[in-house]
């Protein structure tokens, strides 16, 4: 299996654990009979446990498991919105994400506005959104409603200018979580292009999906979570063997 390689490491993820904390209780009354019967408040659920990882610069890679084995969590470590409670997580270079796509679009504010907000957040300087604003506004496909507030489109539209900006940030690293399960079917076929464009500039990649042949396509490594744990890391058309064989 293979598990590191002689180019440049874009991404390290060493002994990663990550625990979530399930609470039991939700009122005031429950807390405290609770603890009047001694019952416990809270459990730790594992939700990673182990990793040990490394990508190097232009690998693509798809992250496969079934629901809950921690896909998600991963790549949350890898784009820093999670910390993990043991080990870490390096990565080389900007991270782009397409996982909670739109998370800080503004209802009130106009496709235009929230555009230039997101970019500045995702790291794109004034002039380099001004260069890539039309492009932006032509893949999403929003046309005149670019000047209406965005809590007026129809969440189809809402998702394609999200993940327009997302996609059109300079980015070396791109963390891609299932963004290709929204939209319509033309869009999505759009999407897929454009990321099978970053994938030949040797862009890094680590790609979420359920979908085993769009994954198999796109990417050349696999790797199999299962309840936290990797079970395997190699080609990727044998890690959706691997994935088929396992339970959850
Ligand atoms: N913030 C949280 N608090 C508590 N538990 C969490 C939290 N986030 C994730 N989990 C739990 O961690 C486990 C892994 O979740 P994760 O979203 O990473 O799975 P996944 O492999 O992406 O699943 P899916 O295929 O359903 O998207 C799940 O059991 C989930 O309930």
């Amino acid at each position: 299996m293979p598990k590191t390689s002689d180019a440049r490491p874009s991404i390290i993820i060493e002994d990663v654990g990550k625990r979530f904390t399930l609470r039991h209780t939700q009122s005031f009354k429950e807390l405290f009979i609770a603890w009047t019967r001694r019952k416990p408040l809270a459990s730790t659920f594992q939700a990673l446990d182990g990793i040990d990882l490394r990508v190097a610069e232009g690998e693509s890679v798809a992250l496969l498991g079934y629901n809950g084995s921690g896909k998600s969590t991963l790549l949350k470590l890898i784009s820093g919105v999670l910390r993990p409670d043991q080990g870490r997580v390096l990565t080389r270079g900007r991270v782009a994400g397409l996982i909670e796509v739109g998370a800080g679009f503004h209802p009130d504010l106009s496709g235009r506005e929230n555009v230039y907000l997101n970019a500045a957040i995702l790291g794109m300087s004034r002039s380099e959104i001004d260069r890539r604003f039309d492009e932006i506004v032509e893949f999403s496909e929003i046309g005149e409603f670019i000047d209406t507030e965005v809590k007026h489109y129809s969440s189809g539209m809402f998702v394609r200018l999200a993940f327009s900006v997302a996609i059109h940030t300079e980015l070396d690293i791109l963390l891609v979580d299932e963004v290709l399960a929204v939209g319509d079917a033309p869009f999505r076929e759009k999407c897929k292009a454009k990321i099978r464009e970053l994938a030949d500039e040797r862009k890094t990649m680590f790609v979420v999906s359920h979908d085993l042949g769009m994954v198999s396509s796109l990417c050349t490594r696999g790797i199999v979570l299962r309840r936290g744990k990797m079970i395997f890391d190699g080609p990727v058309e044998d890690a959706v063997a691997a994935l088929k064989e396992s339970t959850r």
